[in-house]
């Protein structure tokens, strides 16, 4: 089991885009963010091409391959045009997610376990072209173990039931239950990221959290730059997460 308190930032750039095509504006552009991003301490830009172009276009994504310094995650649904597009692009990381298109964020985690064979196959393809695939699940047991089985070699535990918890006891629960899905990945061999809805009030327990190798963090990040800008809030999540997982 890793115990390193080394821990990633990974900046998701989704909302600034959400921001432009709220307007069908050419501002403000994710590349820049991304770029601002980066000068600030991210360790890797996210972003998410969900099939409604609800924020993040292809513009973006092809451009963001050209500029990056760190390496882009690449977050996308198990659909074929997502994996021809990401064959195209080859990036860095990917990361599969379920999507809908009702919902107004990604409610659960991709049901690894009642889909074995059609993730199993998404992962070899992906794999094959370099990228290093985590499946974006709930912190459960069951999912966690098929994750190994369908041969990927990292997860991303979803945080958002966490983030959401109203209650001290149920804000313990859901974070036990972060903690004890880290402990499981890791004891299967897999890298552990985890992300959403994460924000400066909430992210120091997740990082304090042994083990984790990055957490992926967006619109916390994008809703707080607009008071402090996009380098003043990276580096303020940036530094909050560095001083927990060394606490830790
Ligand atoms: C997969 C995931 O965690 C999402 O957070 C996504 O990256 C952000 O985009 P949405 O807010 O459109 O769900
Ligand atoms: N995978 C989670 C992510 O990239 C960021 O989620 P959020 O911070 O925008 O909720």
């Amino acid at each position: 089991m890793t115990t390193s308190n080394r821990i990633l930032l990974g900046v998701n750039i989704d909302h600034v885009a959400t921001l432009r095509q709220a307007r069908g504006t050419r501002y403000p552009d994710p590349v820049k963010a991304a770029l601002d991003a980066e000068e600030a301490g991210a360790d890797g830009i996210t972003v998410h091409l969900r099939e409604d172009r609800r924020h993040i276009q292809e513009r973006d994504v092809l451009l963001l391959k050209d500029v990056l310094q760190t390496r882009m995650n690449f977050e996308m649904g198990v659909t074929e045009e997502m994996m021809a597009f990401a064959e195209r692009i080859r990036p860095a990381h990917i990361c599969l997610v379920p999507e809908t298109r009702q919902e107004l964020t990604t409610e659960g985690g991709l049901d690894v376990a009642g889909q074995e064979a059609r993730i199993k196959a998404a992962v070899e393809r992906l794999s094959k072209i370099g990228s290093e695939v985590s499946l974006f699940i709930d912190a459960d047991e069951r999912q966690i173990e098929a994750s190994k089985r369908v041969g990927a070699p990292a997860i991303e535990l979803h945080t958002g039931r966490y983030a959401d918890a109203q209650t001290p006891s149920e804000v313990a629960e859901e974070l036990q239950r972060i903690v004890d899905g880290v402990a499981v990945g890791l004891a299967q061999g897999l890298i552990v990221n985890a992300g959403h809805g994460l924000h400066y009030h909430n992210v120091e327990a997740v990082a304090a959290i042994k083990g984790i190798n990055e957490l992926n963090i967006g619109h916390a990040l994008v809703a707080h730059a607009l008071f402090v800008g996009f380098k003043g809030a990276v580096a303020e999540m940036k530094a909050l997460i560095l001083a927990a997982a060394a606490k830790a």
